[in-house]
């Protein structure tokens, strides 16, 4: 457990970036610091690794001061990673990872094979290995960064605003790659970011900051979501909250109905509903309109783009934007091989989240 007491920081030219903040950070989970700038996110974190110390209040990691502990010794057991990789230009990717292992006193070739292990945990190939950091994508330096800060093992993990200067949709990937490592990993993780967004999806419980180091709220992010603490923290969680909050609402007990489907490439009947058209492994291709004249074979340029699709048993943000998004206001429901399992309706889903809200 990671855990700050009453820690105050104020910096020599008299800004105080923390002002008594006291946080425990739970053994195995993601904790988010989320703030706007200059709120003292990255000032706190780095007390964890001694990069900086407090001016007053302590910070211990497993019980035990930090400033009780040789700070070479105390960062051997933190993975440190931050925006941009922060990689050595010079050295190869192989050579990046094993910098730590060799600096622990392992065999070239030891820490050269473990290297490779790690560049297959964060889904790199390996023959990546051998290219200089400017020769990878801006997404692939940050796996080789989160591979790097693995490479001692570290039961705990900082991570300082690592994915923000790569663009929305490799965000996305890299998130979904932390939380799956963290699944089979369970390290401890201090994770700083400006993004709420980010924040809500990473953080099994969310620090919100605000100016002057102060802690506005610190809560699990449906919480967060449900009930902000003050006008800060819900101006900060902005919009469409109640909508963002079905992200956390379980959908295993919605029940999909049949649909009519079409194949493409076959022969079809006229028809007065929607039909969902499916390929020859079930899978969603559009929709064919009502009153499409009945043909000898479909074709997909007779159809409609589908909505969004939803994983059977996801959350009901993903059930409901299915529903809302779809053409014939079916949302489609596949399961996880991409097959149609059924579909359903706006109203099926509020009306299961109604059930849930008079249960609790
Ligand atoms: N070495 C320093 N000397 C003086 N003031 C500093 C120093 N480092 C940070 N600060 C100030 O302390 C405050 C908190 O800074 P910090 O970097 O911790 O914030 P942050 O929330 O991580 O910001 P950002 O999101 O912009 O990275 C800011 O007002 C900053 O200007």
């Amino acid at each position: 457990m990671i855990e700050f007491r009453a820690v105050r920081k104020q910096y020599p030219n008299g800004t105080v970036a923390v002002d008594e903040l006291s946080l425990s950070v739970e053994t195995g989970t993601i904790t988010v610091l989320v703030g706007p700038s200059g709120c003292g996110k990255t000032t706190l974190m780095r007390m964890v690794n001694r990069m900086i110390d407090p001016s007053s209040g302590t910070v211990s990691v497993d019980g035990t001061d930090v400033r009780d502990r040789d700070p070479a010794q105390l960062r051997r057991g933190i993975g440190y990673v931050i925006q941009q990789a922060g990689l050595f230009p010079h050295r190869t990717v192989i050579d990046n990872i094993a910098t730590v292992p060799l600096l622990a006193g392992e065999t070239r070739r030891a820490a050269r094979d473990r290297a490779g292990e790690l560049l297959d945990l964060v889904g790199l190939p390996a023959d990546l290995g051998k290219r200089y950091p400017a020769q990878l994508s801006g997404g692939q330096q940050q796996r080789v960064g989160v591979a790097r800060a693995l490479a001692a093992d570290p039961p705990v993990l900082l991570m300082d605003e690592p994915f923000s200067a790569v663009d929305p949709v490799v965000r996305e990937g890299l998130q979904d790659e932390l939380l799956r490592l963290q699944d089979e990993l369970g390290k401890t993780v201090l994770f700083v970011t400006h993004d709420i967004d980010e924040a809500i999806k990473l953080g099994e419980k969310v620090a919100v900051l605000r100016q002057g180091g102060h802690l506005a709220q610190y809560a699990r992010p449906d919480d967060l979501l449900a009930a902000p603490a003050d006008d800060f923290v819900t101006s900060f969680v902005g919009r469409d909250r109640g909508y963002r909050r079905l992200s956390f609402a379980d959908a295993t007990s919605l029940r999909p109905r049949p649909v009519p489907t079409v194949r493409v490439g076959e022969r079809f009947p006229s028809s007065r509903d929607w039909r969902l058209a499916v390929d020859e492994g079930n899978r969603p291709r559009g929709w064919l309109p009502p009153g499409t004249d009945a043909g000898e074979a479909l074709d997909e340029q007779a159809l409609v783009a589908g909505g969004s699709l939803h994983v059977e048993h996801g959350n009901l943000r993903g059930a409901l934007d299915a529903a809302l998004s779809a053409p014939s206001g079916l949302g489609v429901v596949v399961a996880s091989d991409g097959g149609v399992v059924g579909v359903v309706t706006a109203d099926e889903v509020l009306s299961l989240l109604d059930r849930q809200r008079a249960a609790t």
